[in-house]
């Protein structure tokens, strides 16, 4: 951990960078500084790693693409893990590699604030933090989205957002509306199909829906061999034939293709196409509906754009997740008011003033460990040289009677 000084009762100089999220990318951005002998400080608002995955996913939850892209730097998976992990043997992955880098974070401390005033202060509920620098690693996933949509304060029964979901045994024999058709929606419809609940899906839009494998090889897997030969289009392009080999047509199902293919529009608009595990079989056999975009929610359940009118007894948004990075750190316009970078990748990792943002490639795992090495790389040759020369870490420069905690 970083060391660090204690200037009064709230006010705390790090050697070494601050890090805002404990996260896999704020773990793998730790463990690329270990391995270059680099002290940091990871704040995490919840109180334990990954919070994302331990608190925030339903219990069917698997990775969705094989282990090779979503191992973190420096340490594989066990052996004895399956292609596709489950969450907890993910989770218990991430605890295992806290725990090889020694990595502790401090826990329950939320980032209210940060900004660049000569240093960076890093302002939490109960401490100020001072850095060199700052690496955001609170995830392209911060925050549920919720929409508000017309009525749904009417309705009678439960609403909630999918990330609150857990299974679909609280909805056993029930009618649900699962707003939302991303990988979320999709894999709670498909979980609610084993509980003999009714699941309605909202699709209001165009959608890309993948085998998840063709043949026993990884879809994701095949695209990112290509895209080392290919132009992105092309690869598209055969991506999209492998789809409709495998699924058939997905349009007659109410499943629209976007006009876009699927990993450019993933790259621009960070719209993961879905990686399907089951649901599309349970689209074709007519036990998940999908519906056209809702226009209101009554009190019993919802009216749809095609004129239809449903009754419902729970509700789950299964509508995304955004940013929260434009809530917080202020002073800086390196990221768009949706709080993504505005550099594109592969440099959205570097800002200015000892500025770093890891895991907002829209690349998943796999870009959260891309940007973790660059990062770490990048701070390691800054801490040499600061270390090298005669002004060992510059916290003397601010604190000259600051006593070592
Ligand atoms: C249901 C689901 C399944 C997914 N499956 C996959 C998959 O199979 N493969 C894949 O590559 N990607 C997947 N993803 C994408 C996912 O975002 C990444 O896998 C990964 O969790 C991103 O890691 P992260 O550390 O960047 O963000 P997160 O995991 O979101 O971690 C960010 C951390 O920052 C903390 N934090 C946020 N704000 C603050 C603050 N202000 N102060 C202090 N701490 C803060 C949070 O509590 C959290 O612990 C999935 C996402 C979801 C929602
Ligand atoms: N097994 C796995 O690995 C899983 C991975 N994930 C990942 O987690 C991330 C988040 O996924 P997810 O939670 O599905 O979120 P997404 O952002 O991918 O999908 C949100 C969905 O909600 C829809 N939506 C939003 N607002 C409304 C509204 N007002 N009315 C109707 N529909 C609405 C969107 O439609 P529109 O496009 O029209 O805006 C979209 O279909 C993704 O990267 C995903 O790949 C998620 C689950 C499982
Ligand atoms: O699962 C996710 O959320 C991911 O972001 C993983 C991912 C990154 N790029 C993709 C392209 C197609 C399918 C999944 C992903």
């Amino acid at each position: 951990m970083g060391s660090w000084k204690k200037e009064d009762g709230n006010y705390v100089w790090i050697h070494g960078p601050v890090i805002v999220g404990a996260g896999p990318s704020g773990l793998a951005v730790s463990a690329c500084l270990k391995q270059n002998g680099v002290p940091f400080l990871i704040l995490e608002r919840s109180n334990c790693i990954a919070s994302l995955w331990q608190e925030k996913t339903y219990h069917c939850l698997k990775l969705h693409l094989p282990s090779q892209f979503c191992q973190l730097p420096f340490l594989s998976f066990p052996e004895n893990f399956p292609k596709y992990p489950t969450k907890h043997q993910f989770i218990s992955y991430m605890e295992s590699y806290a725990t090889h880098f020694s990595i502790q974070p401090r826990f329950k401390q939320t980032v209210e604030r940060a900004e660049f005033d000569g240093f960076w202060r890093v302002q939490t509920q109960d401490f100020e933090y001072f850095s060199w620098w700052l690496i955001v690693a609170t995830g392209e996933n911060a925050e549920p989205v919720v929409p508000e949509i017309q009525g749904i304060e009417n309705f009678h029964g439960p609403v909630i957002h999918s990330s609150v979901y857990k299974s679909g045994s609280v909805f056993r024999n029930q009618r649900v509306l699962v707003v939302g058709c991303g990988n979320s929606g999709m894999e709670v419809s498909l979980d609610l199909c084993r509980f003999n609940a009714t699941p309605h899906m909202v699709v209001r839009n165009s959608i890309h829906i993948l085998p998840r494998e063709v043949l026993g090889v990884s879809t994701f897997a095949i695209a990112m061999a290509l895209l080392k030969w290919l132009p992105l289009r092309q690869v598209d392009k055969f991506l999209l034939l492998l789809a409709n080999f495998s699924l058939g047509n997905t349009d007659r199902l109410g499943l629209r293709r976007p006009k876009m293919g699927p990993i450019e529009l993933k790259n621009a608009t960070g719209k993961t196409p879905v990686l399907d595990v089951g649901a599309l079989s349970q689209i074709k056999c007519g036990k998940i509906k999908v519906m056209e975009g809702v226009t209101e929610i009554t009190k019993n359940g919802a009216k749809f754009m095609d004129g239809q009118e449903k009754e419902f007894d729970s509700i789950i948004l299964a509508t995304g997740y955004k940013s929260n990075v434009p809530n917080w750190l202020k002073g800086t316009d390196f990221f768009t008011k949706d709080g993504m970078p505005k550099t594109a990748f592969p440099n959205g990792w570097r800002g200015e003033n000892g500025l770093y943002v890891v895991g907002f490639t829209r690349r998943g795992l796999i870009g959260t460990s891309w940007d973790a090495v660059n990062i770490a790389g990048d701070i390691a040759d800054q801490w040499r040289i600061i270390n090298g020369g005669k002004n060992s870490c510059g916290s003397k420069i601010l604190f000259k009677d600051s006593q070592e905690k």
